[in-house]
């Protein structure tokens, strides 16, 4: 396959003119962010990588990052967790409330932020210093050092993080949050703050197209179950409310993060990173999720 080849095609085929979606301004840091930027990077299962674009600049990673925090969960808990977060899509916005109040309290899945912010509960309470082992974990299995909170990013949507800090409190009404609130939003906001590039992102995610090991190493960091049941929800859960349109458009587990980067994987054959920062009204990247829809066509490779 010559990944090169198609990656071109779709740099030629597409630029940011051809979308009218907008740069996130919730978070008033990422409203800072060029919308022009456009980057795309592929890690194949023979290490080969391939590359467009503004495929190796650092961007907020936001909730892409709720895949790496559940790894770490289901290191720790297994499928006890299941008691404390389910696995079926929400069907309704990435900060929805409502399901909450009805649901006792238990998120309908990790990548939802109420779903989210019950895995940074466990790994507060379970871990000595999250955050440091946070960043661990990812620079260990992107073998990259430099990997890094920003802390800017942090701050900025801690500033403005109220429907965050309201679900905590709601969730600990209902009886599903253990630790006090404040540590759990600081992790919560950090770890969505994490600086990646499209190139590190395909590379950390090979951990999900490689039955868990990674990829340079070959080292087991992940149990062959632990990766079937985190690919399952990105399948299924991966874009909130568009998740159904990913599968329909793209056909790969993927996951979505609102500072416009998309990471999706194939198993065992490859990963896939875009980033561009407009997003389309569910809060995924417009261009980033047209362009999987041409790598997917163009390659003829998808899980269905
Ligand atoms: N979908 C996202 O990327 C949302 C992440 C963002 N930090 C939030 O909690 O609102």
């Amino acid at each position: 396959m010559d990944y090169q080849h198609i990656l071109d095609t779709i740099h030629d085929e597409m630029s940011y003119r051809d979308v009218k979606g907008k740069v996130a301004s919730y978070i008033p840091e990422l409203a800072k962010v060029d919308r022009k930027k456009f980057g795309m990077h592929v890690y194949c299962g023979d290490k080969q990588h391939f590359c467009f674009g503004d495929s190796k600049e650092n961007f907020s990673i936001q909730s892409i990052s709720k895949v790496f925090t559940l790894a770490m969960a289901m290191r720790l808990m297994g499928e006890d967790l299941w008691d404390r977060v389910d696995v079926e899509p929400s069907g309704d916005p990435f900060n929805s409330l409502t399901q909450l109040e009805y649901e006792s309290g238990i998120p309908r899945n990790p990548f939802i932020n109420a779903g989210a912010l019950v895995i940074s509960d466990i790994l507060v309470d379970q871990l000595d210093d999250p955050k440091k082992e946070l960043l661990e974990f990812v620079r260990h299995i992107t073998g990259d050092p430099n990997i890094d909170y920003d802390k800017t990013v942090a701050a900025s949507e801690k500033a403005t993080g109220y429907r965050n800090i309201a679900l905590v409190n709601y969730i600990k009404a209902l009886g599903n949050i253990k630790c006090d609130v404040e540590p759990i939003v600081d992790f919560y906001f950090h770890q969505c703050s994490l600086a990646m590039s499209c190139e590190d992102l395909s590379k950390a995610f090979m951990l999900f197209a490689n039955r868990g090991r990674i990829l340079d190493t070959n080292e087991k960091i992940l149990k062959p179950k632990t990766v079937k049941r985190i690919n399952a929800l990105m399948q299924t859960c991966g874009f909130y409310d568009e998740a159904g349109e990913f599968s329909f458009q793209v056909g790969l587990p993927g996951k979505s993060g609102v500072g416009g980067g998309i990471v999706a994987i194939h198993p065992k054959n490859y990963s896939v990173a875009v980033w561009s920062p407009i997003l389309n009204e569910k809060g995924n990247s417009e261009l980033g999720m047209k362009a999987l829809e041409r790598f997917t066509t163009l390659t003829g490779v998808s899980v269905f």
